[in-house]
């Protein structure tokens, strides 16, 4: 049994200096794909499903999914993780489904589209921290609403986020308002808005400063150095996965996305958990297209499954070795859920602050 909590993989990530790229799963060729990248590279493994997945697959195939993978890969710690939990509910049923991670997305109201205030952010935060850590499950918060610097808009690609002008205050992450967030929800990682947005369509050109504000991260972590930073909207729509599309018959607009040495500086700064889908999608996307367009006889669903498998192989590979967390995976050794909650109420994983705060965390 090799599962274990998002908390525990990312002190290790921290103790030693890397970072874990989380990828999310809606169907068994993406776990298997992932699951072979991390056992060629000796990989620590962050698996997530989000709201939109949990329906596709239904909870108990993805339970199951997750409890096969773990039995094929005995030797790969995995975190299972809810991506973008909008409410205490969605929190606790996936822990009943044996996610050892919750991400409480409390920078939106739980329609997943309304930016909340940060008293309602505050206040249901902790309480899926209260309630998530007494049963040793790690919590992610969000701070500041995902979208673009260049236009102001909210992110609505996906089905989520806000369709609608923000203003730069609400798409950046205050310093201030972190260092109170964290002392007063006890996450575990914090995602924090600097310009990055789910879905292809990042930025019109190769983003610079002005509008991938990684200055934010670095001025966060600065006021928080033991606190784990999530970078989400963080796929780097490669040019050739671009290509493929298109040579295959797609028609994606040219596009750039967060070049992977914006996230290696990041994970000079704090950052611990790098959200990746796009690219996976675009890489499944790009082998079908090309096998549909090459063999146009072709109808068995492995004629084209198998080799979109293998090219978000590739893509996870890449990100575990760029990101730092290949050849980790048989350092850890992983504690259970019941030793994490013992963990938790012995006050032992409390946010510890900066001197100069002299807060604590409340929980
Ligand atoms: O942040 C993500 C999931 O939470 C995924 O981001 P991308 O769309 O950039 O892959
Ligand atoms: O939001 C992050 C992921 O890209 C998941 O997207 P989804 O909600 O369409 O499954
Ligand atoms: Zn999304
Ligand atoms: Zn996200």
């Amino acid at each position: 049994m090799a599962r274990i909590t998002l908390r525990q993989l990312l002190d290790h990530a921290a103790e030693h200096e890397y970072g874990l790229p989380a990828f999310n799963i809606n169907n068994m060729e993406q776990g298997l794909a992932i699951m072979e990248a991390a056992d060629a590279v000796n990989s620590p493994v962050i698996i997530q499903a989000s709201r939109g997945a949990r329906s596709y697959a239904n909870d108990i195939m993805l339970a199951r999914m997750i409890d096969a993978l773990a039995e094929i890969y005995p030797h790969i710690p995995v975190c299972m993780h809810q991506d973008h939990g909008n409410g205490p509910a969605t929190c606790a049923t996936a822990i009943q489904y044996g996610f050892t991670s919750v991400m409480m997305d409390g920078s939106l109201m739980e329609d997943a589209k309304t930016p909340a205030s940060y008293e309602y952010n505050v206040e249901v935060t902790r309480k899926v921290v209260q309630m998530a850590h007494s049963c040793g499950v790690s919590v992610e918060g969000e701070l500041g609403v995902l979208g673009s610097l260049e236009s102001g808009m909210g992110e609505a690609e996906d089905g989520h986020g806000f369709e609608g002008v923000l203003s730069h205050d609400e798409l950046l992450t205050d310093p201030d308002q972190a260092v109170d967030f964290v002392g007063q929800t006890g996450v575990d990682a914090l995602a924090i808005a600097m310009g990055t947005s789910h879905g292809a369509y990042k930025f019109t050109r190769k983003p610079d400063g002005d509008v991938l504000a990684m200055n934010v991260i670095e001025e966060i972590h600065r006021r928080l150095p033991n606190t784990h930073l999530v970078m989400h909207g963080s796929s780097s729509v490669p040019q050739d996965l671009q290509d493929i599309i298109n040579q295959y018959g797609g028609e994606m607009p040219q596009t750039w996305g967060v070049p992977v040495e914006e996230i290696q500086r990041g994970i000079k700064h704090g950052v611990r958990k790098i959200n990746v889908d796009t690219d996976n999608r675009m890489a499944m996307t790009g082998a079908i297209r090309k096998i549909l367009a090459e063999k146009p006889g072709e109808f068995d669903p492995r004629a084209y499954l198998k080799p979109a498998k293998e090219a978000m192989r590739k893509v996870c590979q890449a990100r575990f070795v760029e990101f730092g967390s290949a050849g980790h995976a048989d350092k850890i050794k992983a504690l259970s859920t019941a030793t994490m909650a013992r963990r938790y109420a012995s006050g032992e994983l409390h946010a510890k602050f900066g001197a100069s705060t002299g807060k604590v965390a409340a929980e």
